[in-house]
């Protein structure tokens, strides 16, 4: 087991466990963070008022902002709210904004997946469309319903990068297939915003921040399910850790 030192921040989902609140994140991505990045996992509690989230920006390397079955709150994006847009986490919502911004404006390198990528629009001014699945003309991009989370998983969907696009060079090719589950996508895309790869049926599935200096990538499908075993997966992560070691790298010489 190599030792690692790149620290990687993981903003937290609030869950109800007996009867406690809980900061927890999905033991996939602290895997796939150590085992593929390389790097050390750590949980931010969803307290952001409470916490400076430029002090911690300051000590980590790298932001990866995970899914969640949760959505984010309409009103962040002038929607009004209704049964179809819940449940949502708000305590989440104020936390990924404020490290999604803040890693931007710092270059700090971030990775934000599913829940992550709509987070990242729609800190940056975007919107999203709800229930997709029903909208004419898109195909239903929803986990099957089964118990086994390695078939609700499974890499069955075909994705096209833009040519040219972050991950294009990141993966070799413009065309492969991913696990692509989700209820809602990005509706209108936000300033600052560059489309890095779609669906056949046109849900973007990718983007990239214009401008980045480092890595700001964000994904609707779940490479963090198969990095140890998935070529494609392991190469978004293992990218994304190099980013946070060249990061970590710079930060050092500019000192
Ligand atoms: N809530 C959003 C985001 C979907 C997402 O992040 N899913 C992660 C895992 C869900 C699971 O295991 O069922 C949406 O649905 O669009």
């Amino acid at each position: 087991m190599p030792a690692h030192s790149i620290l990687v921040a993981v903003p937290a989902d609030i869950r109800t466990i007996g009867n406690h609140r809980w900061h927890a994140a999905p033991e996939t991505y602290l895997k796939a963070i150590v085992r593929v990045a390389g790097a050390i996992p750590v949980i931010v509690p969803a307290l952001s008022e409470e916490l400076d989230i430029a002090e911690i920006l300051s000590r980590v390397d790298g932001v990866l902002v995970t899914g969640s079955v949760t959505n984010v709150h309409p009103s962040r994006y002038g929607a009004e709210p209704t049964a179809a847009h819940e449940p949502y986490d708000l305590d989440r919502d104020a936390l990924t904004e404020a490290m999604i911004k803040g890693a931007i404006a710092r270059d700090v390198p971030l990775l934000a997946i599913c829940r992550g990528l709509q987070e990242m629009n729609v800190a940056l001014g975007g919107s999203l469309a709800t229930e997709i699945q029903d909208i004419e003309g898109r195909m239903d991009h929803r986990a099957v319903d089964d118990p086994e989370q390695g078939v609700r998983y499974a890499i069955r969907q075909k994705v096209t990068a833009e040519g040219g696009s972050k991950l294009n060079r990141i993966l070799g090719k413009q065309e492969f297939q991913v696990n692509s589950l989700h209820r809602q996508a990005i509706d209108r895309l936000a300033e600052g915003l560059t489309v890095e790869a779609l669906a056949p049926d046109g849900t973007i599935e990718a983007v990239s921040v214009d401008g980045a200096r480092g890595f700001a990538l964000g994904v609707q499908w779940h490479p963090e399910y198969w990095a140890e075993s998935d070529a494609d997966s392991a190469a978004i992560f293992s990218a994304f850790g190099e980013a946070c070691r060249a990061f970590r790298k710079s930060r050092a010489t500019a000192r």
